[in-house]
């Protein structure tokens, strides 16, 4: 049986008077991997930056583990890893600065870590060029990066295959699938076609074929 890591209870948002999403309900346990499904502009990004704790302007509860997050807020956050479909890499610093800097904010850096999150994101021999000068995708590997790094249970991402290349997406792909197995859960949007297999699927939007 799997616990319930974050519950959304009759989550409701609006965008200027316009309601984009109503009553959703849904638990999510340790061990699963859910896609929030639906057309360009339903509400998905803001769906997952509520549930990151980034957007407060919304009505309903969220729990993690069985509290309100508001009252759990440090706990929760220390929990998660959100990865915005803007990733939050400063194109000023090198490879190695953004993700040593990352890691920084949540633990001690430790730079043979960092090395190795890096080679293992596919950027050996790039560590020290600054992002600016790294291409889109490789930009993107290094905000992925982050998740060899992370022991959070919760991880919530905003279109993280976004300019990987096809070795990228299957390594990201194993990287899902090894977190849920450790009995931690990901949420995520995507409009890759994902080669896994058990993802439960939530959608906004009516009439939307979500395969
Ligand atoms: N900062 C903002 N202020 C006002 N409206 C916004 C803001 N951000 C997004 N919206 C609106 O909210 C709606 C939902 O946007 P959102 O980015 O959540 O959609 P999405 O489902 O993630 O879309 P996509 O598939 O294109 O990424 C859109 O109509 C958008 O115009």
């Amino acid at each position: 049986m799997t616990s319930t890591l974050l519950e959304a209870r009759q989550i409701h948002c609006e965008r200027d008077d316009r309601p984009l999403f109503s009553g959703l309900d849904f638990r999510v346990g340790s061990g699963e991997l859910w896609r929030i499904a639906g057309p360009n502009g339903v509400g998905k990004t803001t769906l997952l930056r509520i549930l990151a704790g980034l957007n407060p302007a919304f009505e309903g509860e969220l729990l993690w583990q069985g509290e309100p997050v508001h009252r759990v807020r440090t706990q929760y956050q220390a929990n998660l890893l959100f990865l915005g479909h803007n990733a939050g890499v400063s194109s000023s610093l090198t490879a190695y600065e953004n993700l040593a800097g990352w890691q920084a904010m949540r633990t001690p850096a430790v730079p043979e870590q960092v090395m190795v999150a890096l080679a293992d994101a596919g950027l050996s021999g790039y560590e020290d060029l600054p992002a600016a000068q790294l291409s889109a995708g490789q930009q993107r590997r290094v905000a992925l990066a982050r998740l060899y790094l992370s022991s959070a249970p919760l991880w919530i991402l905003d279109e993280a295959f976004t300019a990987v290349d096809r070795e990228a997406v299957a390594q990201l792909e194993a990287l899902l699938a090894n977190r849920v197995r450790a009995g931690g859960a990901v949420i995520l949007t995507t409009h890759h076609r994902l080669a896994l297999e058990g993802v439960q699927v939530l959608t906004l939007g009516e009439g939307y074929d979500a395969v």
